[in-house]
Protein backbone atom coordinates (compact mmCIF):
# COMPACT_ATOMS: atom_id res chain seq x y z
CA UNK A 1 0.00 0.00 0.00
CA UNK A 2 1.24 3.40 -0.79
CA UNK A 3 0.22 6.98 -0.27
CA UNK A 4 -0.51 8.72 -4.05
CA UNK A 5 -0.45 12.30 -3.73
CA UNK A 6 -2.37 14.79 -6.41
CA UNK A 7 -2.07 18.83 -6.20
CA UNK A 8 -5.77 19.65 -7.60
CA UNK A 9 -7.03 23.33 -8.35
CA UNK A 10 -10.94 23.60 -9.10
CA UNK A 11 -12.03 26.29 -11.74
CA UNK A 12 -14.60 27.58 -13.84
CA UNK A 13 -13.42 27.02 -17.54
CA UNK A 14 -14.62 27.02 -21.09
CA UNK A 15 -15.54 23.41 -22.04
CA UNK A 16 -17.97 21.93 -25.11
CA UNK A 17 -19.08 19.01 -22.98
CA UNK A 18 -21.88 18.49 -26.66
CA UNK A 19 -19.69 20.83 -28.96
CA UNK A 20 -21.74 24.18 -27.77
CA UNK A 21 -18.80 26.31 -25.86
CA UNK A 22 -20.15 26.21 -21.91
CA UNK A 23 -18.44 27.70 -18.84
CA UNK A 24 -17.66 23.97 -16.64
CA UNK A 25 -16.18 23.57 -13.88
CA UNK A 26 -12.49 21.82 -14.55
CA UNK A 27 -9.74 20.53 -11.89
CA UNK A 28 -6.20 21.57 -13.34
CA UNK A 29 -7.96 22.38 -16.66
CA UNK A 30 -9.34 18.91 -17.15
CA UNK A 31 -13.09 18.49 -17.32
CA UNK A 32 -14.34 15.62 -16.42
CA UNK A 33 -11.39 15.53 -13.49
CA UNK A 34 -8.78 13.64 -13.42
CA UNK A 35 -9.50 9.42 -13.07
CA UNK A 36 -7.59 8.12 -9.72
CA UNK A 37 -6.51 5.17 -10.04
CA UNK A 38 -5.44 3.03 -6.94
CA UNK A 39 -4.95 0.21 -5.23
CA UNK A 40 -6.83 -1.46 -2.17
CA UNK A 41 -5.33 -0.02 0.52
CA UNK A 42 -3.91 2.63 -0.33
CA UNK A 43 -3.97 6.13 0.91
CA UNK A 44 -5.01 9.47 -1.31
CA UNK A 45 -3.70 12.54 -0.30
CA UNK A 46 -5.30 15.42 -2.61
CA UNK A 47 -4.62 19.12 -1.89
CA UNK A 48 -7.66 20.84 -3.33
CA UNK A 49 -7.11 24.32 -4.10
CA UNK A 50 -10.12 26.61 -4.64
CA UNK A 51 -9.66 28.87 -7.47
CA UNK A 52 -13.37 29.89 -8.14
CA UNK A 53 -12.75 33.46 -6.81
CA UNK A 54 -16.43 33.68 -5.40
CA UNK A 55 -17.80 30.66 -4.53
CA UNK A 56 -16.57 27.91 -1.69
CA UNK A 57 -15.96 23.92 -2.90
CA UNK A 58 -15.77 20.76 -1.46
CA UNK A 59 -15.45 17.31 -2.88
CA UNK A 60 -17.10 14.32 -1.73
CA UNK A 61 -15.40 10.78 -2.85
CA UNK A 62 -19.10 9.02 -3.26
CA UNK A 63 -18.87 5.00 -2.40
CA UNK A 64 -15.28 5.50 -0.29
CA UNK A 65 -16.66 5.13 3.18
CA UNK A 66 -14.26 7.03 5.46
CA UNK A 67 -13.46 4.83 8.15
CA UNK A 68 -11.74 7.13 10.96
CA UNK A 69 -11.50 10.22 8.71
CA UNK A 70 -15.50 11.45 8.58
CA UNK A 71 -14.26 14.81 7.97
CA UNK A 72 -12.97 13.99 4.75
CA UNK A 73 -16.26 13.14 3.08
CA UNK A 74 -16.57 16.27 1.39
CA UNK A 75 -19.96 17.58 2.41
CA UNK A 76 -20.38 21.51 3.32
CA UNK A 77 -21.88 21.39 5.80
CA UNK A 78 -21.96 17.91 7.43
CA UNK A 79 -18.67 16.59 7.16
CA UNK A 80 -16.53 20.10 6.58
CA UNK A 81 -16.84 23.88 5.97
CA UNK A 82 -16.52 24.78 2.41
CA UNK A 83 -12.98 25.57 1.55
CA UNK A 84 -13.00 29.48 0.91
CA UNK A 85 -11.86 31.25 -2.42
CA UNK A 86 -7.72 30.62 -3.08
CA UNK A 87 -7.64 28.45 0.22
CA UNK A 88 -6.44 24.38 0.05
CA UNK A 89 -7.67 22.05 1.96
CA UNK A 90 -6.10 18.39 2.29
CA UNK A 91 -8.21 15.22 1.58
CA UNK A 92 -6.21 12.41 3.13
CA UNK A 93 -8.33 9.08 3.26
CA UNK A 94 -7.76 5.35 2.94
CA UNK A 95 -9.18 3.39 -0.03
CA UNK A 96 -9.63 0.42 1.81
CA UNK A 97 -11.57 -1.70 -0.95
CA UNK A 98 -11.48 -2.65 -4.54
CA UNK A 99 -14.22 -1.15 -6.94
CA UNK A 100 -15.44 1.45 -9.44
CA UNK A 101 -16.15 4.96 -7.32
CA UNK A 102 -16.22 8.16 -8.31
CA UNK A 103 -16.03 11.91 -6.73
CA UNK A 104 -18.29 14.35 -7.16
CA UNK A 105 -18.56 18.12 -6.03
CA UNK A 106 -21.25 18.71 -2.54
CA UNK A 107 -21.52 21.96 -2.17
CA UNK A 108 -24.57 23.69 -4.24
CA UNK A 109 -25.07 22.45 -7.36
CA UNK A 110 -22.08 21.83 -8.11
CA UNK A 111 -22.10 18.43 -9.08
CA UNK A 112 -24.38 19.59 -11.78
CA UNK A 113 -21.52 21.91 -13.28
CA UNK A 114 -19.47 19.56 -14.03
CA UNK A 115 -17.75 19.11 -11.46
CA UNK A 116 -16.89 14.74 -11.04
CA UNK A 117 -14.53 12.31 -12.39
CA UNK A 118 -13.89 8.91 -11.79
CA UNK A 119 -12.12 7.10 -8.67
CA UNK A 120 -10.90 3.31 -9.55
CA UNK A 121 -9.57 1.11 -6.98
CA UNK A 122 -7.65 -1.86 -8.18
CA UNK A 123 -7.27 -4.76 -5.84
CA UNK A 124 -4.27 -5.19 -3.59
CA UNK A 125 -0.86 -5.95 -5.45
CA UNK A 126 -0.39 -9.58 -5.59
CA UNK A 127 -4.35 -10.44 -5.43
CA UNK A 128 -7.00 -11.33 -8.20
CA UNK A 129 -10.33 -10.31 -9.14
CA UNK A 130 -13.24 -13.25 -8.71
CA UNK A 131 -13.56 -12.79 -12.50
CA UNK A 132 -11.11 -12.48 -15.37
CA UNK A 133 -10.67 -9.62 -17.71
CA UNK A 134 -8.04 -8.99 -20.79
CA UNK A 135 -8.72 -5.03 -20.95
CA UNK A 136 -10.69 -2.50 -19.59
CA UNK A 137 -12.41 0.46 -20.48
CA UNK A 138 -14.42 2.87 -17.86
CA UNK A 139 -17.51 5.00 -19.06
CA UNK A 140 -18.38 8.08 -16.49
CA UNK A 141 -22.40 9.11 -17.66
CA UNK A 142 -23.22 12.91 -16.45
CA UNK A 143 -26.36 14.30 -17.96
CA UNK A 144 -25.73 18.17 -19.37
CA UNK A 145 -27.71 21.72 -19.39
CA UNK A 146 -27.40 24.38 -21.50
CA UNK A 147 -28.02 26.86 -18.73
CA UNK A 148 -26.00 27.11 -16.16
CA UNK A 149 -25.88 26.02 -12.75
CA UNK A 150 -26.24 29.09 -11.01
CA UNK A 151 -29.60 30.56 -13.43
CA UNK A 152 -31.06 26.52 -12.21
CA UNK A 153 -30.21 26.98 -8.96
CA UNK A 154 -32.64 30.36 -8.70
CA UNK A 155 -34.95 28.61 -11.06
CA UNK A 156 -35.81 25.91 -8.68
CA UNK A 157 -35.56 28.31 -5.34
CA UNK A 158 -37.84 30.10 -6.97
CA UNK A 159 -41.87 30.88 -6.05
CA UNK A 160 -43.80 30.06 -8.08
CA UNK A 161 -40.34 27.61 -9.00
CA UNK A 162 -39.13 26.33 -12.53
CA UNK A 163 -38.69 23.29 -13.27
CA UNK A 164 -34.76 22.59 -15.35
CA UNK A 165 -36.56 20.01 -17.22
CA UNK A 166 -34.68 17.53 -19.05
CA UNK A 167 -31.14 17.37 -19.87
CA UNK A 168 -29.94 18.82 -23.74
CA UNK A 169 -27.39 16.12 -23.57
CA UNK A 170 -25.92 13.05 -22.48
CA UNK A 171 -22.39 12.74 -21.83
CA UNK A 172 -20.26 9.75 -21.59
CA UNK A 173 -16.94 10.68 -20.47
CA UNK A 174 -17.82 14.30 -20.25
CA UNK A 175 -18.45 13.69 -24.15
CA UNK A 176 -21.92 14.49 -25.79
CA UNK A 177 -23.06 15.22 -29.27
CA UNK A 178 -25.77 18.21 -29.43
CA UNK A 179 -27.33 19.23 -33.00
CA UNK A 180 -26.18 15.84 -34.79
CA UNK A 181 -26.61 12.28 -34.98
CA UNK A 182 -23.67 9.94 -34.68
CA UNK A 183 -26.29 7.08 -36.19
CA UNK A 184 -27.84 9.60 -38.74
CA UNK A 185 -26.68 7.02 -41.45
CA UNK A 186 -28.50 3.93 -39.22
CA UNK A 187 -31.05 5.26 -37.14
CA UNK A 188 -34.12 6.74 -39.20
CA UNK A 189 -36.44 9.41 -37.55
CA UNK A 190 -33.98 10.87 -34.79
CA UNK A 191 -34.26 13.50 -37.11
CA UNK A 192 -30.71 15.13 -37.15
CA UNK A 193 -27.95 15.98 -39.35
CA UNK A 194 -24.87 13.67 -39.30
CA UNK A 195 -22.30 14.50 -37.19
CA UNK A 196 -19.12 15.23 -39.15
CA UNK A 197 -15.63 14.83 -36.63
CA UNK A 198 -12.47 14.13 -37.46
CA UNK A 199 -11.45 13.24 -34.12
CA UNK A 200 -9.88 15.69 -32.47
CA UNK A 201 -13.02 17.72 -31.43
CA UNK A 202 -13.71 18.27 -27.72
CA UNK A 203 -16.82 16.60 -28.06
CA UNK A 204 -15.69 13.48 -30.75
CA UNK A 205 -17.00 10.63 -29.55
CA UNK A 206 -15.56 7.97 -27.40
CA UNK A 207 -13.78 4.88 -29.16
CA UNK A 208 -13.20 1.57 -27.41
CA UNK A 209 -10.45 -0.48 -29.14
CA UNK A 210 -10.93 -3.82 -28.84
CA UNK A 211 -9.60 -7.49 -30.03
CA UNK A 212 -11.43 -9.23 -31.50
CA UNK A 213 -12.26 -13.00 -29.23
CA UNK A 214 -11.65 -11.18 -25.84
CA UNK A 215 -13.15 -10.05 -22.48
CA UNK A 216 -13.41 -6.66 -21.27
CA UNK A 217 -14.45 -5.12 -18.00
CA UNK A 218 -16.44 -1.91 -18.54
CA UNK A 219 -16.53 0.48 -15.44
CA UNK A 220 -19.62 2.30 -15.47
CA UNK A 221 -20.33 5.40 -12.85
CA UNK A 222 -23.48 7.53 -13.05
CA UNK A 223 -23.02 10.71 -12.32
CA UNK A 224 -25.98 12.18 -13.73
CA UNK A 225 -28.04 15.37 -12.21
CA UNK A 226 -31.21 13.66 -13.17
CA UNK A 227 -31.17 11.28 -15.37
CA UNK A 228 -31.65 7.63 -15.08
CA UNK A 229 -29.98 5.60 -17.62
CA UNK A 230 -29.85 2.21 -19.75
CA UNK A 231 -26.66 1.30 -21.42
CA UNK A 232 -26.47 -1.61 -23.68
CA UNK A 233 -23.89 -2.63 -26.12
CA UNK A 234 -25.14 -3.81 -30.02
CA UNK A 235 -25.32 -7.82 -30.08
CA UNK A 236 -22.90 -7.75 -27.22
CA UNK A 237 -24.48 -9.15 -23.98
CA UNK A 238 -22.89 -8.24 -20.83
CA UNK A 239 -22.12 -9.97 -17.44
CA UNK A 240 -22.59 -7.51 -14.24
CA UNK A 241 -19.94 -8.54 -12.14
CA UNK A 242 -19.67 -5.50 -9.63
CA UNK A 243 -22.25 -2.44 -7.97
CA UNK A 244 -20.73 0.22 -5.70
CA UNK A 245 -17.30 -1.41 -4.92
CA UNK A 246 -19.22 -4.94 -3.86
CA UNK A 247 -18.84 -8.40 -6.12
CA UNK A 248 -22.14 -9.19 -7.67
CA UNK A 249 -23.37 -13.08 -7.90
CA UNK A 250 -22.83 -12.86 -11.92
CA UNK A 251 -25.62 -12.70 -14.26
CA UNK A 252 -26.17 -11.62 -17.92
CA UNK A 253 -28.04 -9.09 -19.32
CA UNK A 254 -29.04 -7.80 -22.63
CA UNK A 255 -28.79 -4.23 -21.21
CA UNK A 256 -29.22 -2.05 -17.58
CA UNK A 257 -30.38 0.57 -15.90
CA UNK A 258 -27.92 2.68 -13.63
CA UNK A 259 -29.47 5.51 -11.52
CA UNK A 260 -27.35 8.31 -10.32
CA UNK A 261 -24.93 7.62 -7.79
CA UNK A 262 -25.04 3.60 -8.91
CA UNK A 263 -21.57 1.69 -10.77
CA UNK A 264 -21.29 -1.22 -12.13
CA UNK A 265 -18.68 -3.33 -13.80
CA UNK A 266 -19.87 -5.44 -16.54
CA UNK A 267 -17.90 -8.12 -18.29
CA UNK A 268 -18.26 -8.86 -22.11
CA UNK A 269 -16.91 -10.97 -24.70
CA UNK A 270 -15.78 -9.39 -28.17
CA UNK A 271 -17.15 -12.92 -29.74
CA UNK A 272 -19.25 -11.04 -32.49
CA UNK A 273 -18.54 -10.35 -36.66
CA UNK A 274 -14.83 -8.64 -36.39
CA UNK A 275 -15.40 -6.99 -39.60
CA UNK A 276 -18.00 -4.46 -38.13
CA UNK A 277 -18.14 -1.98 -35.44
CA UNK A 278 -20.75 -1.69 -33.04
CA UNK A 279 -22.56 1.00 -30.83
CA UNK A 280 -23.00 1.46 -27.18
CA UNK A 281 -26.06 3.38 -26.60
CA UNK A 282 -26.84 5.17 -23.05
CA UNK A 283 -30.75 6.32 -23.21
CA UNK A 284 -32.98 7.85 -20.52
CA UNK A 285 -35.50 5.91 -18.31
CA UNK A 286 -37.94 6.72 -15.64
CA UNK A 287 -38.67 10.12 -17.28
CA UNK A 288 -40.32 11.29 -20.26
CA UNK A 289 -37.33 11.23 -22.29
CA UNK A 290 -36.65 14.58 -24.19
CA UNK A 291 -32.82 13.76 -24.55
CA UNK A 292 -31.83 12.00 -27.36
CA UNK A 293 -29.32 8.72 -26.28
CA UNK A 294 -25.65 8.92 -26.18
CA UNK A 295 -23.26 6.78 -28.01
CA UNK A 296 -20.13 5.46 -28.59
CA UNK A 297 -18.04 3.04 -30.10
CA UNK A 298 -17.13 -0.40 -30.12
CA UNK A 299 -14.36 -0.68 -32.32
CA UNK A 300 -12.71 -4.25 -33.44
CA UNK A 301 -9.26 -3.69 -34.13
CA UNK A 302 -9.87 -5.90 -37.31
CA UNK A 303 -11.81 -3.48 -39.07
CA UNK A 304 -11.07 0.47 -38.62
CA UNK A 305 -12.41 2.81 -36.58
CA UNK A 306 -13.98 5.31 -38.57
CA UNK A 307 -15.97 2.75 -39.78
CA UNK A 308 -19.41 3.01 -38.63
CA UNK A 309 -21.05 0.47 -36.98
CA UNK A 310 -23.82 -0.96 -39.79
CA UNK A 311 -26.06 -2.12 -37.06
CA UNK A 312 -28.24 0.42 -35.32
CA UNK A 313 -28.24 1.19 -32.03
CA UNK A 314 -29.67 -0.58 -29.31
CA UNK A 315 -33.27 1.04 -28.02
CA UNK A 316 -33.35 1.57 -24.98
CA UNK A 317 -36.63 0.25 -23.20
CA UNK A 318 -39.01 2.66 -23.06
CA UNK A 319 -39.14 5.34 -20.47
CA UNK A 320 -42.25 3.50 -18.57
CA UNK A 321 -41.15 -0.23 -18.69
CA UNK A 322 -40.81 -0.39 -15.17
CA UNK A 323 -41.46 -3.97 -14.80
CA UNK A 324 -37.90 -4.32 -16.96
CA UNK A 325 -36.48 -2.01 -14.34
CA UNK A 326 -37.69 -4.09 -11.41
CA UNK A 327 -37.05 -7.21 -13.00
CA UNK A 328 -33.33 -6.05 -13.51
CA UNK A 329 -33.11 -4.73 -9.47
CA UNK A 330 -34.23 -8.07 -8.12
CA UNK A 331 -31.38 -10.28 -10.04
CA UNK A 332 -28.85 -8.36 -8.16
CA UNK A 333 -27.60 -11.08 -5.22
CA UNK A 334 -24.12 -10.81 -3.46
CA UNK A 335 -21.81 -12.80 -4.12
CA UNK A 336 -20.57 -13.93 -0.89
CA UNK A 337 -17.03 -14.09 -0.57
CA UNK A 338 -14.09 -11.82 1.14
CA UNK A 339 -15.63 -9.19 3.21
CA UNK A 340 -19.14 -9.52 2.20
CA UNK A 341 -21.57 -11.04 4.70
CA UNK A 342 -25.04 -11.50 5.11
CA UNK A 343 -27.01 -8.46 6.94
CA UNK A 344 -27.68 -9.58 10.98
CA UNK A 345 -31.04 -11.04 11.07
CA UNK A 346 -32.45 -8.32 13.17
CA UNK A 347 -32.16 -4.42 13.31
CA UNK A 348 -32.46 -2.76 16.69
CA UNK A 349 -34.27 0.44 15.17
CA UNK A 350 -36.72 1.08 12.08
CA UNK A 351 -36.73 3.86 10.38
CA UNK A 352 -39.54 5.01 8.03
CA UNK A 353 -38.53 7.69 5.31
CA UNK A 354 -41.67 8.95 3.66
CA UNK A 355 -40.80 10.80 0.56
CA UNK A 356 -42.97 13.42 -0.48
CA UNK A 357 -43.16 16.92 -3.05
CA UNK A 358 -44.37 19.65 -0.33
CA UNK A 359 -44.58 23.14 -0.63
CA UNK A 360 -43.42 25.93 2.17
CA UNK A 361 -44.88 29.36 1.60
CA UNK A 362 -45.75 28.42 -1.95
CA UNK A 363 -42.34 27.39 -2.71
CA UNK A 364 -41.84 23.72 -4.17
CA UNK A 365 -40.00 21.25 -1.78
CA UNK A 366 -39.44 17.53 -1.38
CA UNK A 367 -39.30 16.36 2.37
CA UNK A 368 -38.95 13.25 4.03
CA UNK A 369 -41.53 12.29 7.06
CA UNK A 370 -42.84 16.20 5.90
CA UNK A 371 -39.25 17.82 6.80
CA UNK A 372 -37.72 19.84 4.46
CA UNK A 373 -33.70 19.40 4.84
CA UNK A 374 -32.04 22.75 4.76
CA UNK A 375 -28.09 22.91 6.25
CA UNK A 376 -26.97 24.33 8.92
CA UNK A 377 -23.89 27.04 8.91
CA UNK A 378 -21.88 25.01 11.33
CA UNK A 379 -21.10 21.69 9.62
CA UNK A 380 -22.88 19.12 11.87
CA UNK A 381 -19.27 16.99 12.54
CA UNK A 382 -17.64 19.84 14.19
CA UNK A 383 -20.71 21.17 16.26
CA UNK A 384 -21.84 17.67 17.34
CA UNK A 385 -18.32 16.39 18.56
CA UNK A 386 -17.74 20.08 20.28
CA UNK A 387 -20.73 20.28 21.86
CA UNK A 388 -22.87 23.52 20.66
CA UNK A 389 -26.23 22.55 20.95
CA UNK A 390 -27.88 25.58 18.76
CA UNK A 391 -26.26 24.50 16.07
CA UNK A 392 -28.69 22.78 14.73
CA UNK A 393 -32.39 21.63 16.08
CA UNK A 394 -31.86 19.20 19.03
CA UNK A 395 -35.03 17.76 18.12
CA UNK A 396 -34.54 14.31 16.27
CA UNK A 397 -36.73 14.22 13.16
CA UNK A 398 -39.64 11.51 12.91
CA UNK A 399 -39.18 8.45 12.58
CA UNK A 400 -41.97 7.56 10.96
CA UNK A 401 -45.47 9.39 9.59
CA UNK A 402 -48.96 9.23 9.94
CA UNK A 403 -50.15 5.64 8.75
CA UNK A 404 -53.41 6.81 7.49
CA UNK A 405 -51.05 8.81 4.53
CA UNK A 406 -52.13 7.61 1.30
CA UNK A 407 -49.62 7.65 -1.06
CA UNK A 408 -51.64 7.01 -4.20
CA UNK A 409 -52.83 10.59 -4.25
CA UNK A 410 -50.91 14.28 -3.45
CA UNK A 411 -50.79 15.06 -0.60
CA UNK A 412 -54.22 16.22 1.25
CA UNK A 413 -52.23 19.03 3.25
CA UNK A 414 -49.21 19.90 1.06
CA UNK A 415 -47.64 22.36 3.77
CA UNK A 416 -44.36 21.09 4.80
CA UNK A 417 -41.72 22.25 7.07
CA UNK A 418 -37.52 23.12 7.02
CA UNK A 419 -35.60 21.49 9.87
CA UNK A 420 -32.04 20.21 10.36
CA UNK A 421 -33.17 18.02 13.17
CA UNK A 422 -30.05 15.16 12.98
CA UNK A 423 -31.02 11.12 13.51
CA UNK A 424 -28.85 10.22 16.24
CA UNK A 425 -27.68 6.29 16.10
CA UNK A 426 -26.76 4.56 18.63
CA UNK A 427 -23.06 3.28 17.44
CA UNK A 428 -22.61 -0.31 16.84
CA UNK A 429 -26.59 -0.60 16.44
CA UNK A 430 -28.55 -2.20 12.90
CA UNK A 431 -30.60 0.12 11.44
CA UNK A 432 -33.25 -0.63 9.07
CA UNK A 433 -34.61 2.24 6.61
CA UNK A 434 -37.97 1.38 4.85
CA UNK A 435 -37.70 4.38 2.01
CA UNK A 436 -41.64 4.50 0.95
CA UNK A 437 -42.33 6.70 -2.21
CA UNK A 438 -45.81 8.06 -3.19
CA UNK A 439 -47.30 10.45 -5.14
CA UNK A 440 -45.89 13.69 -6.05
CA UNK A 441 -47.87 17.14 -6.15
CA UNK A 442 -49.71 16.50 -9.44
CA UNK A 443 -52.39 13.75 -9.76
CA UNK A 444 -51.03 10.27 -11.31
CA UNK A 445 -47.23 11.27 -10.85
CA UNK A 446 -44.54 9.44 -8.96
CA UNK A 447 -40.50 9.70 -9.55
CA UNK A 448 -37.82 7.52 -9.10
CA UNK A 449 -35.43 8.45 -6.67
CA UNK A 450 -32.04 6.92 -6.16
CA UNK A 451 -30.94 7.68 -2.46
CA UNK A 452 -27.43 7.63 -1.39
CA UNK A 453 -26.21 7.04 1.91
CA UNK A 454 -22.81 8.28 2.89
CA UNK A 455 -19.86 6.77 5.40
CA UNK A 456 -21.28 3.11 4.82
CA UNK A 457 -22.88 0.43 2.35
CA UNK A 458 -25.49 -1.02 3.27
CA UNK A 459 -27.66 -4.29 2.42
CA UNK A 460 -30.95 -3.85 -0.14
CA UNK A 461 -33.06 -5.98 1.58
CA UNK A 462 -36.28 -5.39 -0.92
CA UNK A 463 -38.27 -3.75 -3.03
CA UNK A 464 -42.50 -3.88 -2.88
CA UNK A 465 -45.41 -2.09 -4.47
CA UNK A 466 -47.59 0.24 -2.33
CA UNK A 467 -47.15 1.14 1.29
CA UNK A 468 -44.37 -1.10 3.25
CA UNK A 469 -46.44 -3.07 5.84
CA UNK A 470 -45.43 -5.54 8.72
CA UNK A 471 -46.12 -8.69 6.49
CA UNK A 472 -43.52 -7.21 3.76
CA UNK A 473 -40.75 -8.40 6.36
CA UNK A 474 -41.46 -11.89 5.15
CA UNK A 475 -40.08 -11.34 1.83
CA UNK A 476 -36.64 -9.50 2.86
CA UNK A 477 -33.67 -11.53 1.65
CA UNK A 478 -31.27 -11.94 4.33
CA UNK A 479 -29.34 -14.35 2.61
CA UNK A 480 -27.53 -12.84 0.08
CA UNK A 481 -28.80 -9.03 -0.26
CA UNK A 482 -26.50 -7.18 -2.21
CA UNK A 483 -23.92 -4.14 -0.43
CA UNK A 484 -24.43 -0.70 -2.14
CA UNK A 485 -24.19 2.82 -1.56
CA UNK A 486 -27.15 3.72 -3.38
CA UNK A 487 -30.44 2.68 -3.81
CA UNK A 488 -33.56 3.33 -5.63
CA UNK A 489 -37.46 3.24 -4.29
CA UNK A 490 -39.73 3.01 -7.73
CA UNK A 491 -42.68 5.23 -8.27
CA UNK A 492 -45.53 3.91 -5.49
CA UNK A 493 -43.56 1.61 -3.86
CA UNK A 494 -40.54 0.93 -1.20
CA UNK A 495 -37.49 -0.13 -0.81
CA UNK A 496 -36.30 -1.87 2.65
CA UNK A 497 -32.37 -1.35 3.65
CA UNK A 498 -30.37 -2.57 6.73
CA UNK A 499 -26.68 -1.00 7.93
CA UNK A 500 -24.59 -0.87 10.82
CA UNK A 501 -24.05 2.57 11.94
CA UNK A 502 -20.29 1.39 13.30
CA UNK A 503 -18.73 4.48 11.42
CA UNK A 504 -18.14 7.36 13.80
CA UNK A 505 -19.27 10.54 12.17
CA UNK A 506 -22.20 12.04 10.52
CA UNK A 507 -23.11 11.32 7.18
CA UNK A 508 -25.80 12.37 4.69
CA UNK A 509 -28.02 10.00 3.07
CA UNK A 510 -30.28 11.17 0.58
CA UNK A 511 -31.49 11.79 -3.32
CA UNK A 512 -29.10 11.65 -5.39
CA UNK A 513 -30.80 14.05 -8.27
CA UNK A 514 -29.21 16.75 -7.83
CA UNK A 515 -32.26 19.35 -8.13
CA UNK A 516 -34.14 17.28 -5.64
CA UNK A 517 -31.49 17.42 -2.94
CA UNK A 518 -31.62 21.30 -3.51
CA UNK A 519 -35.16 21.45 -2.61
CA UNK A 520 -34.75 19.23 0.56
CA UNK A 521 -35.01 15.40 -0.39
CA UNK A 522 -32.31 14.21 2.30
CA UNK A 523 -31.54 13.22 6.06
CA UNK A 524 -28.99 13.63 8.22
CA UNK A 525 -27.76 10.28 10.50
CA UNK A 526 -25.01 10.64 13.36
CA UNK A 527 -23.02 7.64 14.82
CA UNK A 528 -20.45 7.84 18.10
CA UNK A 529 -18.91 11.00 17.33
CA UNK A 530 -17.66 10.84 20.72
CA UNK A 531 -15.12 8.52 19.01
CA UNK A 532 -14.15 10.75 16.31
CA UNK A 533 -10.34 11.42 16.39
CA UNK A 534 -9.21 14.81 15.71
CA UNK A 535 -10.84 17.16 13.43
CA UNK A 536 -8.53 19.14 11.52
CA UNK A 537 -8.86 22.70 12.01
CA UNK A 538 -9.64 23.61 8.25
CA UNK A 539 -12.78 21.79 8.38
CA UNK A 540 -13.89 23.87 10.96
CA UNK A 541 -13.11 27.27 10.34
CA UNK A 542 -16.24 28.51 9.49
CA UNK A 543 -19.81 29.01 12.16
CA UNK A 544 -19.69 28.05 15.88
CA UNK A 545 -16.45 26.00 15.38
CA UNK A 546 -14.48 28.60 13.75
CA UNK A 547 -15.63 31.50 16.53
CA UNK A 548 -14.12 28.54 18.48
CA UNK A 549 -10.87 28.32 17.36
CA UNK A 550 -10.27 32.17 17.31
CA UNK A 551 -11.27 31.70 20.73
CA UNK A 552 -7.98 32.14 23.07
CA UNK A 553 -9.89 29.13 25.67
CA UNK A 554 -9.77 26.56 22.49
CA UNK A 555 -7.53 23.63 23.04
O1 LIG B 1 -39.04 18.08 -8.51
C1 LIG B 1 -39.63 18.03 -9.58
O2 LIG B 1 -40.47 19.01 -10.06
C2 LIG B 1 -40.95 18.60 -11.34
C3 LIG B 1 -42.42 18.51 -11.36
O3 LIG B 1 -42.88 17.68 -10.33
C4 LIG B 1 -43.07 19.88 -11.16
O4 LIG B 1 -42.80 20.71 -12.24
C5 LIG B 1 -40.34 17.28 -11.55
O5 LIG B 1 -40.55 16.55 -12.59
C6 LIG B 1 -39.56 16.98 -10.51
O6 LIG B 1 -38.86 15.87 -10.39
Amino acid sequence: AKARHFKWEVEYMYGAPDCLEHVVMGINGQFPGPTIKARAGDTLVIHLTNKLHTEGVVIHWHGIRQLGTPWADGTASISQCAINPGETFVYRFKVDKAGTYFYHGHYGMQRSAGLYGLLIVDVEEGKKEPFQYDGEFNLLLSDWWHKGVHEQEVDLSANPMRWIGEPQSLLLNGRGQYNCSLAAHNSKGSGLPACKFRGNERCAPNILHVMPNKTYRLRVASTTALASLNLAIGKHKLLMVEADGNYLEPFWVNDFDIYSGETYSVLFHTDQQPTDNYWISVGVRGRKPATPQALAILHYQSTTASKLPTIAPPQTPLWNDYSHSKSFSKKIRARLLGSQNPPPITNHRRIFLLNTQNRIDGYTKWAINNVSLTLPPTPYLGSIKHGFSNAFDQKSPPDSFVNTYDITRPPSNPNSTYGNGVYMLKFNTTIDVILQNANALNANVSEIHPWHLHGHDFWVLGYGEGKFTKKDENKFNLKNPPLRNTVVIFPYGWTALRFMADNPGVWAFHCHIEPHLHMGMGVVFAEGVHLVGKIPDEALSCGLTGKMLRSKTHN
